[in-house]
């Protein structure tokens, strides 16, 4: 039996349908891939409260409830956990995104996105995003 671990991310698409991709920075597992914005989901925390929290720590912007919609999901074996990652999408924050954990940002043509090494989880999301968003 594995371990679920459950994390919250985000695609946060701009004006010109650009989402933002987060590389990962040295010294974390799978350090240089590109991610989306989040993180995991805390005792006693919504995943909803997990992403606003994520979001303030990791980029500085001020996202409220009701601008976070359901997209899809994640569901990955990894050798050593199992990631649940319910996926939202975001149209509406406050504030510039800012690196503040993260080793760079990036804002990519949802079309160019296959063009970031990205962890094994996220792979399946990129042909819905390219559909839905
Ligand atoms: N935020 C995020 N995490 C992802 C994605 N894809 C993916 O496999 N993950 C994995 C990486 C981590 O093992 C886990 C949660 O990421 P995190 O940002 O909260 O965790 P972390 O790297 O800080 O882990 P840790 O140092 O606290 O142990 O989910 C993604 O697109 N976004
Ligand atoms: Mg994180």
């Amino acid at each position: 039996m594995t371990r679920i671990v459950l994390v919250t991310a985000v695609v946060l698409v701009d004006p010109d349908r650009r989402v933002l991709l987060a590389q990962r920075p040295k010294g974390k597992s799978m350090a240089g891939l590109w991610e989306f914005p989040g993180g995991k989901v805390e005792a006693g925390e919504s995943p909803e409260a997990t992403l606003m929290r994520e979001l303030d720590e990791e980029l500085g912007i001020v996202v409220r409830e009701p601008c976070l919609a359901p997209l899809t999901f994640a569901s990955h074996a990894y050798e050593t956990f199992h990631l649940l990652m319910p996926v939202y999408v975001c149209r509406k924050w406050e504030g510039v995104p800012q690196p503040l954990e993260h080793a760079e940002l990036a804002w990519v043509n949802r079309m160019k996105l296959g063009d970031y090494p990205m962890p094994p989880a996220d792979l399946p999301l990129i042909s819905v995003i390219q559909d839905r968003i």
